[in-house]
């Protein structure tokens, strides 16, 4: 596989912030077409990591190559989407004017796409962003990220304030659109047990640096102790946090 179809290498990255170092040593690859769960304790660096792979931060030190590109921290690679749990979408805005604004944004964007989704999740094009429940801007913010056609989807905690049901049809949509488009993701969540039948690649990270990377068959194939990949990531992450 060329550089330029590899989502993303990372070799020997880190990055410092004012208080000490957030990531160190960190070497990984993010292979094209899986469904990547990034786990680990509170402070491990997911974010920090997210935020060097969208191109939104800068590293400190190592590279960073995202389809072939390295990010200049200064905003996001064009073939990347990124969503958060904050959701930054504008309250004032409707559900039309946010997409007109995703249209306006991003020269990839698929405005069909995008309103299919949102037509898929019966939001109502008229509503103004900042009275929708948040499973509905969820659902408005998964459309915006999408309808930008990326290659690779960031998602920080996306789910993190919905309730279970809406947890469970918005990775079941995103799991869908993003295996039927061939989207690569990487998916933070402290809920290991819904990541389960969803990811098919795993990194765990504790205090900065990367304790388990690979595909989840062949670690658990390596670690016949467990059966499946939230226990794995538990066990690990309780000798890491002991450690
Ligand atoms: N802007 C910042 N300035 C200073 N320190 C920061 C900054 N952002 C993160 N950190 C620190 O870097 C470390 C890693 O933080 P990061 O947010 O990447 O972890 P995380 O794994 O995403 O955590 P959580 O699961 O709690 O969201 C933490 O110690 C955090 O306090």
């Amino acid at each position: 596989m060329s550089q330029r179809e590899q989502p993303v290498l990372a070799e020997r990255l880190g990055k410092k912030y004012s208080r000490g170092w957030a990531l160190r040593d960190c070497t990984l690859e993010i292979p094209a077409g899986r469904i990547v769960a990034l786990v680990g304790p509170n402070g491990a660096g997911k974010s920090t990591l997210m935020g060097m792979t969208t191109g939104l931060l800068r590293p400190t030190e190592g590279r960073i190559s995202v389809f072939g590109d390295a990010p200049t921290g200064r905003g996001m690679h064009p073939a990347v989407a990124f969503l958060t749990q904050a959701k930054p979408l504008y309250p004032q805005f409707t559900v039309t004017e946010t997409l007109r604004y995703g249209r306006n944004a991003n020269p990839g964007w698929d405005q069909a796409y995008a309103e299919e989704l949102v037509e898929k999740a019966r939001v109502p094009f008229a509503a103004k962003v900042g009275t929708l429940s948040g499973g509905q801007r969820t659902r408005v913010a998964l459309a915006l990220a999408l309808g930008k056609r990326p290659r690779l989807l960031v998602l920080d905690e996306p789910l993190a304030d919905l309730d279970p049901l809406a947890r469970e049809t918005v990775l079941t949509t995103l799991v869908r659109e993003c295996r039927a488009q061939g989207i690569t993701v990487l998916l933070s969540s402290h809920v290991l047990a819904e990541l389960e039948d969803v990811c098919d690649h795993l990194v765990l990270l504790a205090g900065g640096r990367v304790r388990l990377a690979g595909d989840v068959s062949d670690l658990l194939r390596a670690h016949a102790d467990h059966r499946t990949l939230s226990g794995l990531a538990l066990a690990h992450m309780r000798v890491e946090v002991a450690a």
